[in-house]
Parts: structure tokens; sequence; C-alpha cells
């Protein structure tokens, strides 16, 4: 875990880009490395948490909303937002990527895979854009009692941007019970392995989105990632998706 140092209590927080600049980037990368996945504790405020959520109402702000239950892949609701991004969420998808990418490359020449991905994420949504991935995918999620998110990926045609990030919005404890952001890794030939990430409001959680190499004893061997959300025992609980590739 890479903890961010707190804001001074005079004046106003730092910038997303001074933010993301302090964090330790290469202990980011060993524990994503070791884990696939790896937290950013307080990457938001709880002010900036707050306006986050009192976007989800703001419709015109979004491209469309998706009820999980009408499609199988959870319960609960959520919601991409429309090009232009709300400068925060930009802020962050913009600033977040060009610290991932040396993992990105990293992961796909130890996996023996050819792509490698352009050093600014406005050429990489180029690249999207060329292979008709054009539907931003940013989103906001919002879990009720009784919601949960089934396991899944967030691939969306065949640019991939291996690496994501989800942001809790909401204060486990006083806003929700239960709802544990969950990882599962599979293995080839084995039972899969969960991790349940402890995340507080404002935490993020970097992630792999579909694969990620491990070093074996001979060689690297791919595992598959999938995330998902148990079940929200009491209250609500909202989150920030920050995917890095678009959608068809
Ligand atoms: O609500 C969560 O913690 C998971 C959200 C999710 O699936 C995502 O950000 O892609
Ligand atoms: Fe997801």
């Amino acid at each position: 875990m890479v903890t961010l140092t707190a804001p001074a209590s005079t004046g106003s927080p730092p910038s997303i880009a001074d933010r993301v600049g302090t964090i330790e980037w290469a202990h980011l990368a060993r524990e994503l490395d070791a884990q696939g996945s790896a937290v950013l504790a307080g990457l938001l405020s709880p002010d900036e948490c707050e306006t986050l959520i009192a976007l989800y109402f703001r419709e015109e702000l979004f491209r469309s909303r998706v009820v999980m239950e009408r499609h199988g892949f959870g319960r609960g609701e959520y919601k991409y937002f429309a090009y232009p991004l709300p400068a925060i969420v930009a802020d962050l998808r913009a600033l977040l990527y060009p610290q991932l990418v040396p993992i990105a490359n990293r992961w796909n020449r130890d996996l023996g895979l050819d792509i490698r991905y352009p050093a600014r994420h406005v050429a990489f949504l180029d690249r999207c854009h060329r292979a008709g991935q054009t539907k931003p995918t940013p989103l906001l999620l919002r879990y009720e009692a009784g919601d949960y998110n089934c396991l899944h990926q967030d691939l969306y045609g065949e640019q991939v941007f291996p690496l994501q990030a989800t942001i809790l919005l909401s204060e486990p404890g006083r806003d929700f019970e239960g709802g544990e952001f969950v990882l599962t890794e599979q293995r080839p030939r084995r039972q899969s392995r969960p991790e349940v990430v402890p995340l507080r409001q404002g935490d993020g959680v970097l992630f792999a989105v579909h694969t990620r190499p491990v070093q074996g004893t001979r060689g690297f061997y791919r595992v598959t990632l999938r995330h998902g959300v148990s079940r929200v025992r009491s209250g609500r609980r909202y989150t920030l998706g920050i995917i890095f590739h678009d959608a068809q």
C-alpha cells in the first residue's frame, strides 16, 4: 500500500498531478507484480468523493446507465460518463496512465506479446478511436443493500490497456457494510486464488484488467484475473471506475 501525504490543513489540497507525482511508483509496481493489485491510500479527499457521488444524479454527464440485474452482471447500477469527462475524472485518467505504461509494457514483454503502449494517454485513445472504440469508459457505480458485482473483466474491444483503477467514494462502516472489493486470480491448471482488497473512502485500487505475468521457475506464466464486489449488507456504496481503453 502506498499512502499519500495528507493535504495541509490550510489551503486547497494538492492537485491530482501533485498527488500522482508523489506516489512511490517503484514500490507500487512491485506490489502489482506480486499481487496483481495495489492500493493508493487517500488518493481523493472526502470532499472530492462526495462531489463525485453527487455527479451520479446529473443525467447530462452520462452516456448510458446499466442496471446490472438485467444483464446478469449482479445487482446495482452504474453509469458511463460521456465526453467531455468531469475535470477530476479526466485528470485521474490522463495522469495515472503514463505511470502505468512502463508496467503495462513490461507485462506484455514478459507475456511474449508485441503490443506496446504510447507514453501519453491521448495517443493511446487515438489508437482506440481508430479501432472503432470511441465511447468513454470511466463510470460511477452505485450499490444498495443486497447489491453486488459479479466477477468480471472490463474488456470493450480488441484494444485493451492491461491495468485499471477503482476508487471507493463511500466510507465503509459509516456509509455501508459488506461490499468488499474482490479479485480472483486463475493460475494454469490450478484453483483460483481470491484476494479481498480493504479500502477506505478515497482509496484507489490499481489492478490487472484480464491477465498478468507471474514469474515461475521456468520463466513467466500467465494468470487470468477477474474483479467484483461482495454483497453490500447495508447502506450505500459508490465507486469511480477508471478504465484506460475506450469502448466500441
Ligand atoms: O465497485 C467496485 O468496487 C468495482 C467497480 C468495477 O467493477 C470497476 O471499477 O470496473
Ligand atoms: Fe469492473
